[in-house]
């Protein structure tokens, strides 16, 4: 008995395990859970009567004093658990660089014979199989070496090819598509630690391969070719059995119509019916909206799309898609040339919600409704989640659409005595403004929430959790005021830039401006950066006041609700910053453009991590100014 094996754990494997998952804790879901114990359990099962072979037919051996006794199939304990923590590491890395991905925009329907990528792809998933195919057959050309020199290489290539192959087969689009920093990166970055490490354990002859069973070829002193080629080969089994399973999952939660009802753990039957389905019979509008509406997230708006990735399954893919839905209904409207274009694509909004709400909401009628729109944004629109949002709150936002359409019309002549036309008059505008454009979107999102809820269909609500929901969609409705209350206070730049002014008339006049005056100088009128401030004390006070209730949402959203609420709101306190340190609001481009103030990224990233851990309750800044 000795414990030269066990302290090659405790020294090299158990601290990088013990710190990717004290990074990724608060990021794994409990889907993640079962990737990992699906994977720990199928590797470990695999490699059971294999490995125990090896040992059986002395290629490897391990020396009596090196190990601490206890076996299974002759295979000791400390290698036992070798294959699950190598295997749990590379899952961790894995999820850890995935976690932004959404699968299913890798996937696509690759049987239609007149696309030509498709014909790239096809070519490059049957160069693979051949690749794979060679691997696996290649053990019989290390069989017949002289003298068994090759009986290591060859069991590696016939135990993990034919997996490789089946896993290649199955899950090519992704593996294909995937950046390679998502495949490549998980496979070579524990690889290489692996063969650091394999090299001392070889050199202190924790394990010996036998020298009549390796082709005595070497990475480089001390790592035998075999032992590196067994680490890269088991890293990518596990990357690639990732991939698979992520694949399936992308289709098991993107198809409602042919699975209605995600189940919190997919069973592996379920999971292999998904993988074997035909890509003939993906959905590939849904598939092209749900692509198009991601990257207008990612383009347009970073706190959502860094928050975005903290949600999953099929509440993720329905906010991307409720995101893009406002995003293309505001960007229509503030891009409109005139009042009168704006005017119409409101009216087109609404006959399209109209219809999706109708009792026929049939697809011709649907494709009628839709048919004004852009494709970019008819893809978007049809796959609006209407099954699981209420319609007043979409309607609504359509008003708060036509508030700025009153901007519209004052575009190009800035009026003089002529206030009155500004619509944001008072205090209590500006609330009925934001309640349109940002309540009613709180409102939405925790809709989803809500409809998504695993085993929500099942429970019974009783009446403290009604009261508990009421309770979350107001403070929700609220918390929309602030996030809306802080845009208004970053963007006064680029609204006056484009005409607008959402700052109360009262209150500048208070402070000796005008909207006018807001909007000729570009922001720059005296008393604008408190009228600023004064919003943005607004903001943080009624965020104070409703962030309590993210806590009493579900568990499985709060995290991703905190982190959209504070990446956002951190948008203000930078403002606050920027106020206190009297320098300018905006950010100047290389070009000596004004661009609108950001929360820089290494910070976005600190602020997500913190409201995800609910470690970090994001600040008040002080208020110095009187509060409306
Ligand atoms: C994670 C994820 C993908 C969330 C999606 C959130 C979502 C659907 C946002 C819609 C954004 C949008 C384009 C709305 C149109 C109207 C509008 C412009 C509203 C303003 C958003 C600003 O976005 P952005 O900065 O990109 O816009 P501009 O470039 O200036 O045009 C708003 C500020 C409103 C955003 C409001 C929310 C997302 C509601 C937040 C509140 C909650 C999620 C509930 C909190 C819950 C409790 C219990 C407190």
């Amino acid at each position: 008995m000795g414990l030269d094996y066990a302290w090659i754990h405790l020294i090299f494997t158990i601290p990088p395990a013990v710190i990717l998952t004290i990074i990724l804790r608060p990021l794994v879901t409990k889907i993640d859970l079962y990737k990992i114990v699906f994977l720990v359990s199928v590797a470990v099962i695999y490699t059971i009567p294999w490995d125990s072979y090896l040992i059986h037919t002395k290629v490897w051996t391990y020396p009596p004093h090196g190990i601490l006794g206890p076996t299974l199939c002759e295979i000791p304990l400390e290698e036992l658990f070798f294959f699950v923590i190598q295997t749990y590491m590379t899952s961790l890395l894995y999820i850890l660089v995935n976690k932004p991905t959404v699968y299913l925009t890798y996937l696509f329907d690759d049987t239609d014979p007149r696309k030509s990528h498709v014909q790239y792809f096809r070519w490059r998933k049957r160069l693979g199989q051949v690749f794979f195919a060679c691997f696996t057959l290649s053990s019989y050309y290390f069989s017949t070496l002289p003298s068994s020199k090759g009986t290591y290489l060859a069991l590696i290539c016939v135990w993990a090819g034919p997996v490789v192959f089946a896993l290649w087969s199955l899950a090519y689009q992704p593996l294909l598509t995937l950046p390679r920093s998502k495949t490549w990166l998980p496979i070579i970055l524990p690889t290489a630690y692996l063969w650091i490490v394999d090299t001392i354990a070889l050199l202190r002859g924790t394990w010996t391969i036998e020298s009549g069973t390796k082709v005595g070829l070497q990475m480089w002193p001390g790592l035998e070719v075999e032992e590196a080629l067994f680490f890269l080969v088991t890293n990518t089994l596990v990357v690639f059995g990732l991939t698979a399973f992520e694949n399936a999952l992308a289709v098991v939660e993107a198809f409602p119509d042919k699975v209605p009802v995600v189940p919190t753990f997919p069973s592996p039957s379920l999971l292999m019916q998904a993988l074997f389905l035909s890509p003939a019979e993906y959905d590939t509008s849904r598939i092209n909206g749900i692509r198009e509406a991601l990257k207008n997230l990612s383009a347009k708006s970073r706190s959502f799309y860094l928050a975005s990735s903290i949600f999953s399954g099929r509440l993720r893919l329905d906010l991307i898609l409720l995101y893009a839905f406002c995003r293309v209904g505001d960007d229509l409207v503030d891009n409109a040339g005139s009042a009168e274009e704006a005017e119409r694509w409101i009216s087109h909004l609404t006959v399209f919600l109209e219809t999706s709400y109708s009792a026929d909401h049939s697809k011709r009628k649907l494709d009628e409704a839709l048919a004004p729109f852009p494709p970019a944004s008819r893809a978007i629109l049809a796959l609006l989640p209407t099954q699981a949002l209420p319609s007043q709150p979409l309607f609504s936002l359509l008003e708060g659409f036509t508030s700025d359409v009153d901007f519209s019309r004052l575009k190009g002549k800035v009026p003089n005595k002529e206030a009155a036309r500004f619509p944001i008059k008072t205090a209590s505008d500006l609330e009925i403004y934001a309640s349109r454009v940002a309540s009613t979107v709180a409102e939405l999102c925790l809709h989803l929430v809500y409809h998504h809820e695993p085993g929500s269909n099942t429970k019974q609500n009783s009446f403290s959790s009604m009261s508990i929901r009421d309770r979350c969609l107001k403070n929700g409705a609220k918390m929309g005021l602030a996030l809306q209350y802080t845009n208004i206070a970053r963007d006064v730049y680029v609204d006056a830039r484009d005409g607008r002014c959402y700052l109360p008339t009262d209150w500048l006049r208070e402070q000796g401006t005008t909207p006018e005056q807001v909007i000729e100088t570009h922001g720059r009128a005296d008393g604008v950066a408190e009228t600023r401030k004064r919003l943005l004390d607004n903001a943080f006070a009624i965020y104070k006041e409703s962030r309590g209730a993210i806590e009493d949402l579900p568990q499985y959203a709060r995290a991703g609700i905190r982190v959209a609420v504070e990446s956002y709101m951190e948008i203000g306190r930078v403002l606050v910053e920027k106020m206190a340190a009297g320098g300018p609001l905006e950010e100047l481009s290389g070009s000596g453009r004004r661009n609108r103030a950001s929360v820089p990224k290494p910070r976005r990233l600190l602020v997500g991590w913190g409201a995800l851990t609910g470690r970090r309750s994001g600040a008040i800044p002080e208020k110095q100014v009187k509060t409306g």
